[in-house]
């Protein structure tokens, strides 16, 4: 039997950029970026770079004719949605391709990539002047603070000066303009986007990494992505740079330099999803086979399962309605559920900023029998006091246990196996279990309760 197709429409958009041969950035970056969001990218090489983790060994620029010839082949039969541009190494093939996308009416995402993360250029000077006929028909110009600062004359510092440096992007044509924070020294990665409807500014808190390879590639390629697919400006670029955030964070640990963003990282993550539900069902269900009816807290005890790159509470699997006692045992309330849990969730998404292989955490009853159980465990048991913790902590929702899981953390010498929260009045005494794997959780939980019963 031959069988019917069933064919797929993704949005098409094209990268015109540079080959980086160490797969992190340029063209590689982008199309893995595209894919990623579900758009079918298409390429344009304008450069072959010779380039690895470490830096730029050579770049061998086309002919002009070459680009243009790729262009007008993607152009003439793809129904194109966006463009994103990245290294052009040379003044005419910046021209030739200002040229191209005049003609067009999609927008066009311009990285005016100048300099490598590894300090390599990538521009050459008369290429540097040239951009101001690109930047003229760019739907969102996204340069660095060191692009920022040669095609503007504004060095960038503090969002003021990253605010002036987009309105001269915007004087010299572009719609709008992405002033990028990664350059600019502070606690805090601030994007700031200047455009017609006024300023916003994208900020998350800075990861101490030199893993950015490709991070300028995949930011403006995230953005094209999303306005390939329809998505306003501003939803596109707060998609980006959230997508951002999280590649730079699970960043790629290859080749012997400072590594790669990970372009397919959420999509990893939701593949994990089922998985990560099923293995916390498996831990609730070995918990019920053996009753644990003696760590289940007043409160309900949960297991909370995070995928491998989870940044959020929707990110956990956990049981909805928690586990409690009944007269013969215990039993899950109802099922496992994304979201399920907040308590034991934050608790979990906040070890893992210091730990970030942590996976499955379960919270249990915590007394002085429970305490001589714990200290039978291989490991650290770590704890938190809250009665240290501050007013303004206590008053906001939700924030204690974030506060709780960095106390602990910062006063232990390695990753606790269990942090034991002795409570207040009104608040229950809790320990928590943590670990990387529900094998090592199920050991942990069933050796405390062996040690319990002896
Ligand atoms: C090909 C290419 N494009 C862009 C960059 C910017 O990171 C790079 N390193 N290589």
């Amino acid at each position: 039997m031959t069988r019917i197709p069933a064919p797929v429409e993704p949005p098409v958009a094209v990268t015109i950029a540079g080959s980086d041969s160490g797969g992190g950035a340029g063209i590689q970056a982008d199309l893995k970026t595209m894919e990623a969001h579900g758009v079918f990218g298409t390429s344009v090489v304008t450069s072959v770079t010779a380039q690895n983790t470490r830096g730029v060994e050579g770049a061998f620029t086309l002919p002009v004719e070459a680009i243009e010839e790729q262009c007008s082949a993607v152009l003439s039969d793809f129904d194109v949605r966006a463009v994103k541009t990245g290294m052009l190494a040379e003044a005419p093939v910046v021209r030739s391709v200002a040229e191209q996308v005049e003609k067009l009416e999609i927008p066009v995402v311009v990285d005016p990539v100048m300099v490598a993360t590894s300090g390599d250029r990538l521009l050459d000077s008369d290429g540097e002047a040239a951009y101001e006929e690109l930047i003229e028909h760019a739907t969102l110009v996204t340069p660095n603070a060191d692009e920022a600062a040669v095609l503007t004359g504004v060095k960038p510092e503090d969002d003021e000066s990253a605010n002036s440096a987009g309105e001269e992007l915007l004087e010299l044509g572009a719609d709008a303009a992405l002033v990028k924070g990664g350059h600019v020294p502070g606690e805090q990665v601030r994007d700031v986007l200047v455009s017609e409807d006024g300023v916003e500014i994208f900020a998350h808190d800075r990861i101490e990494t030199d893993a950015t390879h490709g991070s300028g590639c995949t930011l403006a390629s995230a953005v094209a992505a999303g306005l390939a697919q329809g998505d306003a400006l501003r939803e596109s670029v707060a998609q980006a740079t959230a997508f951002m955030e999280r590649a730079v964070r699970y960043h790629l640990n290859v080749g012997k330099g400072p590594g790669s963003v990970h372009h397919l990282v959420e999509l990893r993550n939701e593949a994990a999803r089922d998985s990560t539900a099923e293995t916390v069902e498996r831990v609730v269900q070995s918990f019920v086979e053996r009753d644990v009816s003696r760590l289940v807290p007043e409160v309900g005890m949960n297991v909370v399962g995070a995928t491998p790159y989870a940044e959020a509470v929707g990110e956990t699997a956990a049981v909805e309605g928690r586990i409690t006692r009944t007269m013969s045992g215990v039993k899950p309330n109802r099922g496992v559920r994304f979201g399920a849990s907040s308590h034991v969730a934050r608790f979990l998404l906040s070890a893992r900023e210091f730990d970030p292989d942590l996976r499955f955490a379960v919270n249990c009853r915590f007394d002085d029998d429970v305490e001589s159980a714990l200290a039978t465990l291989s490991g650290e048991v770590a704890e938190f006091d809250r009665s240290a913790e501050p007013t303004d902590v206590k008053e906001r929702e939700g924030s204690t246990m974030g506060w709780g899981a960095r106390r602990a953390f910062e006063s232990a010498d390695e990753t606790p196996v269990a942090i034991i929260d002795r409570g207040e009045v009104g608040k229950e005494a809790i320990v928590k279990l943590l670990a990387a794997e529900t094998e090592e959780l199920q050991r942990r939980t069933f050796a405390v309760l062996s040690a319990l019963e002896t």
